[in-house]
C-alpha cells in the first residue's frame, strides 16, 4: 500500500463529511420528525430583576391545540425546579418566585404546532414586581448592593476567590523592579452565535421505557450523566444523540432549562417533545462568552527584560455559575497568561461575580479563558514596549521561553510540553517584510497616514486533561476511541468526542488509515451516540485531537500488535522477524514477502492461530499525560480610516504551531474560521444592556457579524514542533486563532496611534469608539 493510496496522517483529503452537507441532507436536531410530535415555546421575562407575584396560564390552555403549560411550581414538585451547573451551582430550570435575569424562561408552552406554541406563549400572563438590576461587578460588591442570588447561604454577590502563583515572590519584584507598567481591561461579553441555535427532541417510549434525547450537545455523554444524576433514570435508559451540529463554539457545552423542561414534558405526556430555540433566545439567553474586568501589571527592567506579571480579575458570572469548566479551574486556564514569555515570577486573582445577566462563561472558541489570558499578556507586553520606546518584535525575542528551555514550568505552574517561538515570529517577520512595513508606517506617518503593525506570539493550552487535574463534576477528562477491523477490510471507528464541524470523521479515519495501512475511504467515523460511542468528555477546549485522537492511535497500534500475530502466523515466520513498513508487515530483509491489513483482516476471521482470539478490534480510553501547548506567531497590519475611524486590515498574517498535522486542508480552515471569530470581538462583537438590564443586542441587526466583506484574506503559515508525549506528536488547534487573532489587531490599531499618546483600546473597536478617539486626538477628518 502506497501513502498516496492510504491518503493518511498529513494530506488534505477533502471532507468526508461534506457531500450530505452540500447536498443539504444533514440530519441535526430540527430534521429530527417523530409521529404525535408535540411542540414546546418557552416564555421569557421582559425584566432582568423582578418578583413573580402571580402565572396566569388559564387563557393559554384553553388556546386550541394547546396541551399543557408547564411553570416552575409544577416543576419543584419534581424536584426540577432547579439543576446543578459544570460548576457546583444550582440554576433555575423555571423560576417558582423571581427572575434574575432578561429573558429567562418563565414558563413552557406545549402544543400541536410551533405557531400555536409561540401563540400561547404571548397568552401566558405573568405579573412581575420590578426589583433593581445589579449590572455592574464592581457594584454588585458593594455591601449595599441588591443580592442577585437570595437562595444562598452566603449573602453576597461574590461567587469565589480564586488565584495562582507566587504573590510573595511577585509583590517583592514589583517593589524592587526598574519598570512598571499597569493597564485596565475590559474583555466585553460576547456571544458565539453559532449558525444552527440549540434544541432538542426527547422521546420517552413507555414501551421501552427509554428515553432518547437528540440535543445539540458538545457533550452527549458528559450529558447523559447528568440527566441521569437529576432525573433519576437509570444511565442505560437514557440515550443522548448529538446529531450533525451547526457550530458549537463553546456555546453547547452547558445543559439549559430548555433539554431539562423537554425532558420533563416527555415524561409527562408520554409523546416526542421539540425544543428548537429562535435566534433572540439563542442570543438573549444562551451562555455569554468572556466579561472580564482585568486589571494587569508588569514589573521588568529597563533594557525590556520582563521580570513578573501581576494580574487581578472580576469575571462578571451572570446569575448562576453556569461557566463550563473543568471543576478545579472556576477561572479556566486563565493563569496561562504569563503567555510565551518566561519570567521569574507571577500572581492571578479571579474573583466571580454574581450579576442580573444569562448565566455562562463558555469559551466562545477560547479553551477556557485562554483568549482572555493571551488578550492580557499579549497588550500588556505591547504596553510595556511603549513605555521602553522599544520594537515589540525586540521585546518579544527579548523574553521568549527558548527552545532549550522546554520542557518549561511556568511560574503559575503549568508544564509546556514543547515550543520554538523565536523560530515562528522570525518567519513571521521575514514573511512579512517587517523592516519594510516599519519603513513604510514611518513615511504614512510623516504624511498623517494612520498605518499600524501588530503583532502577537501567543501560546495556548489544550487537551484537558490528565486525571490527576482534570474533570468535570468529578468525571475524568480522559477521552475514548474503538476500533472494528472487519473481515474485507473495512473499519468502523466509534469516539468519545462529537464534531460540530471541525471534520472528525475525515481526520480520524485518517488517523487510523496512517496506522493501519488502509486506505481512508473504507474507514467510517461515528460519535455523538451514546448507545454506540465508547464514553468520553466531549469536543470543547480544541481537546479532541490531543485526547481522542491519541486514543485512535493508541487503539490502532493495539490492532497493529494483533495482527502481527496473525501475519506471522500467515507468512510462516516468527512475529520478531516481521517489521512493519510501507503500510504492511513484512518479513525483515524480504520486503517483498509481506501481508497488507486488509488480508490479515479476512484472516482474523477465516484463518487465525490456534490459541488467538478471533475478530480484529481494539479500544483506548486515553488519559493524557499533560496538555498539550499549540502556539503562534501572527502579524497584523491596519490602516485607519481618519473620515470614519473604520479599521482595514491591509494584512494579517497567522504562522501557526500545532505539532504533526493531520489534515493540512482541514487545519487551514479551523485557522481562517478561527481568525475571523478572532477579528469578529476585536473590531464588532458585543453584547449590550441597558440600564434596565434590557439586551439590546438581541438580533443581528445589533449583535455584529462579520461577513465575507469585511473579512480580509487572511495569509497562514506554519512551523511544526511536535508534541513529545502525544503519540502522533499533534497539538489542538481549533481555537489558536481566536486567542491570537484580537490582541494582534488592537496592537496594530494602538501602534498606529501611539505616536499620539494612545495605548490601550478596550474591544470591539468600533469605528464609533475609534473616531472619538481620533477627534480627541485632533486627528480625525
Ligand atoms: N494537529 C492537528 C490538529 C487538529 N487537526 C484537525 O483540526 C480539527 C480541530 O481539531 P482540534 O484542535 O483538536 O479541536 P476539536 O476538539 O476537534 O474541536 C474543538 C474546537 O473546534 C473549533 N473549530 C470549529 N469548527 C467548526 N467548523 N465548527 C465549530 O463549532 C468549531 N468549534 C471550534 C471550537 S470552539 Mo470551544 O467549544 O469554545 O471550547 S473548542 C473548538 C479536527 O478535525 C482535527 O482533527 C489536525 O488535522 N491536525
Ligand atoms: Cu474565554
Amino acid at each position: 500500500m502506497t501513502a498516496t493510496a492510504v491518503r493518511g496522517i498529513g494530506v488534505p483529503v477533502k471532507r468526508k463529511e461534506d457531500p450530505r452537507f452540500i447536498r443539504g441532507k444533514g440530519t441535526y436536531v430540527d430534521d429530527v420528525k417523530l409521529p404525535g410530535m408535540l411542540y414546546m415555546d418557552i416564555v421569557r421575562s421582559p425584566y432582568a430583576h423582578a418578583r413573580i407575584k402571580r402565572i396566569d396560564v388559564s387563557k393559554a390552555r384553553a388556546m386550541p391545540g394547546v396541551i399543557d403549560v408547564i411553570t416552575g411550581e409544577e416543576l419543584a414538585k419534581a424536584n426540577l425546579a432547579w439543576m446543578p451547573t459544570l460548576m457546583g451551582d444550582r440554576q433555575m430550570v423555571l423560576p417558582t418566585d423571581r427572575v434574575v435575569y432578561y429573558a429567562q424562561e418563565v414558563a413552557a408552552v406545549i402544543a400541536t404546532d410551533r405557531y400555536i406554541a409561540a401563540d400561547a406563549v404571548l397568552a401566558v400572563e405573568v405579573e412581575y414586581e420590578p426589583l433593581p438590576p445589579v449590572l455592574d461587578p464592581f457594584e454588585a460588591l458593594k455591601p449595599d448592593a441588591p443580592l442577585v442570588r437570595p437562595d444562598r447561604d452566603q449573602k453576597t454577590n461574590h461567587i469565589w476567590h480564586w488565584e495562582a502563583g507566587d504573590k510573595e515572590k511577585t509583590d517583592r519584584i514589583f517593589q524592587e523592579a526598574e519598570v512598571v507598567v499597569a493597564q485596565d481591561l475590559y474583555i466585553p461579553r460576547i456571544h458565539v452565535a453559532s449558525i444552527e441555535t440549540c434544541g432538542c427532541v426527547a422521546n420517552y417510549d413507555p414501551a421501552t421505557d427509554k428515553l432518547t434525547i437528540w440535543m445539540t450537545s458538545q457533550a452527549p455523554h458528559a450529558h447523559r450523566t447528568v440527566f441521569s444524576l437529576v432525573t433519576g433514570i437509570p444511565e442505560h435508559k437514557i440515550r443522548v444523540i448529538s446529531p450533525d451540529i451547526g457550530g458549537g463554539f463553546g456555546g453547547k457545552v452547558p445543559v439549559y432549562p430548555g433539554y431539562v423542561i423537554a425532558t420533563y414534558a416527555t415524561l409527562k405526556h408520554k409523546k416526542p417533545i421539540k425544543w428548537i430555540e429562535d435566534r433572540s433566545e439563542n442570543l438573549q439567553a444562551d451562555s455569554f462568552a468572556r466579561d472580564y474586568h482585568i486589571h494587569a501589571e508588569l514589573a521588568a527592567n529597563r533594557d525590556g527584560k520582563i521580570r513578573a506579571l501581576r494580574v487581578k480579575v472580576l469575571a462578571d458570572h451572570g446569575a448562576f455559575d453556569a461557566a463550563a469548566n473543568p471543576s478545579r479551574f472556576p477561572a479556566g486556564l486563565f493563569s496561562v497568561c504569563t503567555g510565551s514569555y518566561d519570567m521569574e515570577a507571577a500572581h492571578v486573582e479571579v474573583d466571580g461575580v454574581y450579576t442580573t445577566k444569562p448565566p455562562g462563561g463558555v469559551a466562545y472558541r477560547c479553551s477556557f479563558r485562554v483568549t482572555e489570558a493571551v488578550h492580557t499578556i499579549e497588550r500588556m507586553v505591547d504596553i510595556l514596549a511603549d513605555e521602553l520606546g522599544m520594537d515589540p518584535a525586540e521585546i518579544r525575542f527579548k523574553n521568549f521561553i527558548q527552545p532549550h528551555q522546554f520542557p518549561y514550568k511556568s511560574p503559575t505552574g503549568w508544564e509546556y510540553d514543547s515550543g520554538n517561538y523565536p523560530a515562528a515570529l522570525q518567519k513571521a517577520l521575514d514573511m512579512i517584510g517587517y523592516r519594510e512595513l516599519r519603513r513604510e508606517q514611518a513615511e504614512r506617518r510623516a504624511r498623517g497616514e494612520l498605518m499600524g503593525i501588530g503583532i502577537s506570539t501567543f501560546t495556548e493550552i489544550v487537551g484537558a486533561g490528565p486525571s490527576h487535574t482534570f474533570d468535570i463534576l468529578g468525571i475524568k477528562m480522559f477521552d475514548s476511541a474503538e476500533i472494528r477491523v472487519h473481515p474485507t477490510g473495512a473499519v468502523i471507528v466509534r469516539i468519545g468526542v462529537q464534531t460540530q464541524g471541525q471534520g472528525h470523521e475525515t481526520t480520524f479515519a485518517q488517523i487510523v488509515a496512517e496506522e493501519l495501512g488502509i486506505p481512508v475511504e473504507y474507514i467510517t467515523v461515528e460519535h455523538g451516540d451514546t448507545d454506540t460511542a465508547p464514553y468520553g468528555l466531549g469536543t470543547y477546549a480544541s481537546r479532541s485531537t490531543p485526547t481522542a485522537g491519541a486514543a485512535t492511535a493508541v487503539a490502532a497500534r493495539k490492532i497493529r500488535e494483533k495482527a502481527r500475530l496473525i501475519a506471522a502466523h500467515l507468512l510462516e515466520v516468527s512475529p520478531d522477524d516481521l517489521e512493519w513498513k510501507d503500510y504492511a508487515f513484512r518479513v525483515k530483509g524480504a520486503p517483498d514477502r509481506y501481508k497488507t491489513m486488509q488480508e490479515i483482516a479476512f484472516a482474523a476471521y477465516t484463518n487465525f492461530p490456534l490459541g488467538l482470539e478471533p475478530g480484529l478490534e481494539a479500544e483506548c480510553y486515553y488519559d493524557p499525560p499533560n496538555l498539550t501547548f499549540p502556539f503562534g506567531a501572527y502579524v497584523c497590519v491596519v490602516d485607519i480610516d481618519r473620515g470614519t475611524g473604520q479599521v482595514k486590515i491591509r494584512e494579517f498574517l497567522a504562522v501557526d504551531d500545532c505539532g504533526t498535522i493531520i489534515n493540512p486542508m482541514i487545519v487551514e480552515g479551523q485557522i481562517h474560521g478561527g481568525l475571523t471569530m478572532g477579528m469578529a470581538p476585536a473590531l464588532f462583537e458585543e453584547i449590550v444592556y441597558d440600564e434596565n438590564g434590557t439586551m439590546l443586542s438581541g438580533t443581528f441587526m445589533d449583535y455584529l457579524l462579520p461577513t465575507a466583506v469585511e473579512t480580509p484574506h487572511w495569509k497562514t503559515a506554519k512551523t511544526v514542533t511536535p508534541s513529545p508525549h502525544h503519540p502522533l506528536g499533534a497539538k489542538g488547534v481549533g481555537e489558536s486563532p481566536t486567542i491570537g487573532a484580537p490582541p494582534a489587531i488592537v496592537n496594530a490599531v494602538v501602534d498606529a496611534l501611539s505616536h499620539l499618546g494612545v495605548r490601550h483600546i478596550d474591544i470591539p473597536i468600533t469605528p464609533a469608539k475609534l473616531y472619538r478617539i481620533l477627534q480627541e486626538k485632533g486627528v480625525a477628518e
